[in-house]
C-alpha cells in the first residue's frame, strides 16, 4: 500500500521543494474523516520560483524537436500505466473514489493524454501556401510560453495530465497548482516526468488555495491559463487572464441533459443514468443530471433504476468491490444534502437514497428525484453529488427547448432507438460535448469542453493543440519591393 505522505509540498525546477511558513493544508481521507497527510500552501517566493523556472526553461524545450519531447511523455506515460496500481491508490486517498474506478480511469486516462500528445508532438507543422507570381506564405506553429494550469479535485492525476500533455507537446512549459482538497497526485506526475527525462522547470507544481492560482493568473511571465473548476471561479480567472491578454482554456460546471425516448434500450438508457449521476459519487462537470424521460416509460424506467442502485456496493473505497464511495469532503457532502432538503420542501418524488449514509466519512446515498421540474433548484444549480432528477416529457420540441434552457452546455445525451432522431437531437444540443445511446465517456481522441457559462476551449484531441500553440505567418517576396515612391 503507497504511503500517501508526498516527499514535500511542491515539486520545482526538477525537484521536491518545501517551505513549511506556508498555510498548512491538510489532506483528509474522505472515507474516514481522518488526516494522512499535510502539505503547505506556496509561499509568493515559492510561486515566483516556480515560474521563473518554467520562463527559463521554456525556449530550450521548445528548441527539441517534436519527436524528442514526445518520446519523454510517451515514456512518462509507459511508466503511468506500470505504476498503476500505486499511482491508483494515491488517487483513491486523495479523492475518497473506488480504487475500482481510480485503476481504469485516473492514472490510465493521464498515461493515454501523455502517449497521444507524445505520439502527435512531432508531427506538428506549419503550412505552405502559395501566393501569385512565385510569392508564398509559410505559418510556423509556435509554442506559447508559459503555461499555467489549475485543477479541480474530482480528477487530481488526470487534469494533471489533460493540461501538461497537449502544453508540453507544443513547447510549453508548465506550473500547476492542483485543488487544494486533493494536493498529492499531481506531484506524483511531475516526479514520473522527470524520471522520464523531463527537463527541469518544464513541468512544476505548486500547492494552495485560491490565492496561490490568482498570483500564478496575474503574473506577466504567463502567457496561458487552464483552468477546470466552477463556474464562478472561471469568470474571476477568466477576468484576470484578460487583464493580461492571456490565452484561456475554461472547463467549468454543468448542469447537463439525458433525454430517454420511449423507444430506447431501457436497460441501456438506465447504465446511462447510472454512469452520469453516481460514477465518482456524482462528482463529475459532464454529468446527465436533468434525466428527461418520456412519460410513456417513465414508471418502467424508475423501478428498474431503484432496483439496480439497490444493487451499489458502498463501502471501503480500497476494497476493489466497492463501486460506491464517499463524497471528496464533508463541505461538498452537505451541499449535496441541502441540496436534497431543496429537492424535499419544493415538492419533487424521492424514490432512493436521500441520507447520509451510517457509517464514518463523507458517504451519501445514491439519490434519485423523481417528479422534478425545471423551476426546482435541484434542476437549475449544478449540485456535483450523486444526485440524479428525473423529468418528464412527452414532445421531442418540448424537451429540446427545455433540455437547453440552461446557462450551461458542457454535455447532453439522448437515448433512441431511432438514428434520425438521435442526430437530429445531438445537432439542437447547445453542449460542447454530445452522446448518443452512451454517457460520459472521455478518449482522449475526441474533443472535450462546453459552450456557454461552462466554458472556453477544448481540452483531448489534435484540438487541444490549437490551444496551447499560436500560428505565426511569414511572407516570402521573391521578386522586386514596389512602393509608392
Ligand atoms: N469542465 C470540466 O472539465 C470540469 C469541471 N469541474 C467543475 O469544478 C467544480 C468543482 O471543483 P472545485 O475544486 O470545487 O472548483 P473551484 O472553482 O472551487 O476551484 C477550482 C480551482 O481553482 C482554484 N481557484 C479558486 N479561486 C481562484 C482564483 N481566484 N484564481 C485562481 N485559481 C482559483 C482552486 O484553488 C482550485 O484549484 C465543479 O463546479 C465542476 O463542475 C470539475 C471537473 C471537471
Amino acid at each position: 500500500m503507497i504511503d500517501p505522505k508526498p516527499t514535500a509540498s511542491h515539486f520545482i525546477d526538477g525537484a521536491y521543494a518545501e517551505d513549511d511558513s506556508g498555510t498548512p493544508i491538510p489532506v483528509i481521507y474522505a472515507a474516514t474523516g481522518e488526516e494522512i497527510a499535510r502539505v503547505h500552501a506556496a509561499t509568493p517566493a515559492l510561486a515566483d520560483r516556480a515560474i521563473a523556472a518554467a520562463k527559463r526553461a521554456q525556449p530550450e524545450w521548445a528548441a527539441m524537436s517534436g519527436t524528442e519531447r514526445g518520446r519523454i511523455l510517451r515514456r512518462a506515460a509507459d511508466m503511468i500505466r506500470e505504476r498503476n496500481r500505486e499511482l491508483s491508490e494515491l488517487e483513491t486517498l486523495d479523492t475518497g473514489k473506488p480504487l475500482q474506478e481510480t485503476l481504469v480511469a485516473d492514472a490510465t486516462s493521464g498515461a493515454d493524454a501523455l502517449e497521444y500528445f507524445g505520439g502527435l508532438a512531432g508531427a506538428l507543422t506549419g503550412e505552405h501556401i502559395q501566393l501569385p507570381g512565385g510569392d508564398f506564405v509559410y505559418t510556423r506553429r509556435e509554442a506559447l510560453g508559459v503555461c499555467v494550469g489549475i485543477g479541480a479535485w474530482n480528477y487530481p492525476t488526470q487534469i494533471a495530465c489533460w493540461k501538461a500533455a497537449p502544453a508540453l507537446a507544443c513547447g510549453n512549459t508548465m506550473v500547476f497548482k492542483p485543488s487544494e482538497t486533493t494536493p498529492l497526485c499531481a506531484l506524483k506526475v511531475a516526479e514520473i516526468l522527470k524520471e522520464a527525462g523531463l527537463p527541469d522547470g518544464v513541468f512544476n507544481v505548486v500547492n494552495g488555495a485560491g490565492e496561490v492560482g490568482a498570483a500564478l493568473v496575474g503574473d506577466d511571465r504567463v502567457a496561458k491559463v487552464s483552468l477546470t473548476g466552477s463556474v464562478p471561479t472561471g469568470r474571476k480567472v477568466y477576468q484576470a487572464a484578460a487583464a493580461g491578454m492571456k490565452h484561456v482554456t475554461m472547463e467549468l460546471g454543468g448542469k447537463s441533459p439525458m433525454i430517454v425516448f420511449e423507444d430506447a434500450d431501457i436497460e441501456n438508457a438506465i447504465s446511462g443514468a447510472i454512469l452520469g449521476n453516481f460514477y465518482s459519487s456524482g462528482q463529475i462537470c459532464s454529468n446527465g443530471t436533468r434525466v428527461f424521460v418520456h412519460t410513456d416509460i417513465k414508471e418502467a424506467f424508475l423501478s428498474r433504476l431503484a432496483e439496480r442502485i439497490g444493487t451499489a456496493v458502498m463501502g471501503d473505497p480500497l476494497d476493489e468491490a466497492t463501486n460506491f464511495g464517499p463524497m471528496v469532503s464533508e463541505g461538498q457532502m452537505n451541499i449535496a444534502m441541502n441540496y436534497i432538503a431543496k429537492g424535499v420542501e419544493e415538492g419533487a418524488r424521492l424514490v432512493a437514497g436521500g441520507k447520509r449514509a451510517d457509517r464514518g466519512g463523507w458517504y451519501l446515498e445514491p439519490t434519485v428525484f423523481a417528479d422534478v421540474t425545471d423551476d426546482m433548484t435541484i434542476a437549475r444549480e449544478e449540485i456535483f453529488g450523486p444526485v440524479m432528477c428525473v423529468l418528464d416529457f412527452t414532445d421531442e420540441d418540448e424537451v429540446m427547448a427545455r433540455a437547453n434552457a440552461t446557462e450551461y452546455g458542457l454535455a447532453a445525451g439522448v437515448f433512441t432507438r431511432d438514428l434520425a432522431r438521435a442526430h437530429r437531437v445531438a445537432a439542437g444540443f447547445e453542449a460542447g460535448t454530445c452522446y448518443i445511446n452512451t454517457y460520459n465517456d472521455a478518449p482522449v481522441e475526441a474533443p472535450f469542453g462546453g459552450v456557454k457559462a461552462s466554458g472556453v476551449g477544448r481540452e483531448n484531441s489534435k484540438e487541444a493543440i490549437n490551444h496551447y500553440s499560436e500560428v505565426k505567418s511569414v511572407y516570402v517576396r521573391m521578386g522586386d519591393v514596389e512602393a509608392p515612391f
